[in-house]
């Protein structure tokens, strides 16, 4: 008889990953595609739906062909934040998705927070007037591309996030819905009730109509169409990437923490039913929503991380492939002085700075391809540590350990100099795909194969742990060396 299986599909912001798991929760199958980003302007990052559909069926049915198991249930996890609007009869989007990175609303972010909206932004969604989030992309779709808000207050266009625009394709347009976790990225959700935010739509001049239904993680979403995989499967785990990772690693108490590296970095600290403000430019987001409750997380956000790595391959020709930067890292006695601050779409948490662009700094002749390899690496780790300092700042940490994943987590030199910079152990798990392990949990919660929890748990297994061995001089000197290139690369010019 054929094994059963979940089949997680993961939308990343550079690739779509179409992944199989076994009911061990151990990882199968991957079929994984690169696609296109589209850079208009300085500043503006879009992608083509079309382009995130065709990969995503292409790999969902390459992987669950390869497997040759039958899928139970379908998990989606995706890039958050990240804006389609399409239209509710033929499924067209009217515009490019606009991307989480894209900073074209900085000026309407800066004016709103002007206006005095950012106390009531942040009670409400945990969030703050940042172009990152999706109400502006949404306002800016509605009032820049023409006809749209008419056809929209006509009701016939429907706004998701990329979990809620896959959802609709693969139910073949019969389900407009989308996941308490993504619903919180959107500037639109109050995260205490639990509900669309009449506000915050007033704010943005938003029609209710475009919304989507917000529901638990796991639970029926629907089924797909029969042509995709032979039969209609259920569609029962949703999360954002994000969250999907805190629940494939197993963080489910309050004072678990997990932090992810692919395009980004993102850590999220489960602060349990508490909704913990911070004083320290961390966002308050929800994590999961199981059976109607919600737990909270305090997220740190870094919009460059792999993407720096990217950068070296793709924009500069310095290497191969991202594995590169370890040998590189590791053959130095130190960085040289040079730092690089990867603000190309300008800066995340803790500085909210969307004006930064990128530098690099304390250059000698000395300085080699290495160098710059390095200190891409090191960067990655000092804004973790800058994050995790806001936590304790707020008082929401404690030193526990902190548990990593995504594509950069494999690069041993790089955990390394994590755990030194973070002077916290870093635990990497067994499988490093952690977020579309969350998503075919979530999934398999749904139809019965995990019972909640604690059965998710059980699975997780550990690789290694990355145990800090620098001195606290030694460390100290790195981190005012990052500040002093961080205060140079800041669109806020001191007095
Ligand atoms: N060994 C490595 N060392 C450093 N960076 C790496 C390594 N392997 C992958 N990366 C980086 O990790 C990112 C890919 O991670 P992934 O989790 O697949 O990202 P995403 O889901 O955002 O597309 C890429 O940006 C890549 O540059
Ligand atoms: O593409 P990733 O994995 O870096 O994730 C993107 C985040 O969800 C943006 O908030």
């Amino acid at each position: 008889m054929n094994e059963t299986i979940i089949l997680a599909i993961d939308q990343g912001t550079t690739s779509t990953r179409s992944m199989t798991f076994g009911t061990d929760g151990v990882p199968r199958q991957t079929v994984r595609r690169e696609f296109a980003q589209h850079y208009p302007q300085s500043g503006w990052v879009e992608h083509d739906p079309e382009d995130i559909w065709r990969d995503t069926v292409a790999t969902l049915k390459e992987a669950a062909e390869a497997d040759g198991g039958t899928v139970a249930a379908i998990g989606i996890t995706n890039q958050r934040e990240t804006v389609v609007v399409w239209d509710r009869k033929t499924g067209k989007p009217v515009h490019n998705a606009i991307v989480w990175q894209d900073r074209r609303t900085a000026k309407l972010c800066a004016q709103l927070k002007a206006d005095g909206n950012e106390p009531l932004v942040r009670e409400r969604t945990g969030l703050i007037l940042d172009p990152y989030f999706s109400g502006t992309k949404l306002k800016w779709i509605l009032d820049e591309v023409e006809g749209v808000r008419a056809r929209a207050e006509r009701g016939e266009l429907a706004f998701g996030t990329i979990d809620s625009f896959l959802l609709w394709r693969l139910t073949g347009g019969k389900v407009h819905a989308t996941d308490a976790s993504n619903a919180s990225r959107t500037l639109l959700f109050d995260i205490h009730k639990g509900a669309w935010d009449q506000d915050m739509l007033r704010m943005l001049d938003i029609p209710e109509s475009l919304l989507p239904e917000v529901k638990d993680n796991s639970t029926n979403f629907g089924e797909t169409t029969a042509d995709l995989l032979g039969k209609p499967v259920p569609i029962g785990g949703m999360a954002g990437d994000q969250q999907a990772a805190v629940v494939g690693q197993a963080c489910f108490q309050r004072g678990d923490a997990k932090s992810t590296y692919g395009t980004g970095c993102f850590v999220l600290l489960n602060t349990g039913e508490e909704a913990v403000t911070s004083k320290n430019g961390m966002l308050t987001t929800i994590a999961y929503q199981l059976d109607g409750k919600i737990t909270y997380a305090l997220e740190g956000s870094i919009f460059v991380a792999g993407a720096a790595v990217k950068w070296l391959r793709d924009g500069l020709g310095l290497i191969n492939r991202a594995a590169d930067t370890h040998d590189m890292s590791t053959k130095l006695d130190g960085n040289g002085g040079v730092y690089m601050v990867p603000a190309f779409v300008g800066l995340g948490a803790p500085h909210w700075d969307p004006d930064a662009r990128a530098s690099i700094t304390g250059l000698t002749f000395a300085a080699t391809g290495s160098h710059i390899a390095r200190a891409a690496l090191e960067s990655v780790a000092y804004q973790t540590a800058d994050l995790m300092n806001a936590m304790v700042a707020d008082g929401a940490r404690d030193a526990r350990q902190i548990r990593v994943d995504g594509g950069m987590a494999a690069n041993d030199w790089f955990c390394q100099f994590l755990a030194d910079m973070l002077d916290t152990d870093v635990v990497r798990p067994a499988n490093i795909e952690t977020t579309a392990a969350g998503a075919a949990f979530l999934a398999g919660m749904a139809v019965g194969i995990w019972n909640g929890p604690d059965d998710i748990a059980a699975t997780w297994k550990e690789d290694r742990i990355f145990t800090p061995a620098m001195t606290r001089d030694a460390r100290s000197s790195l981190m005012e060396g990052w500040q002093d290139a961080v205060d140079r690369t800041s669109s806020r010019k001191k007095p």
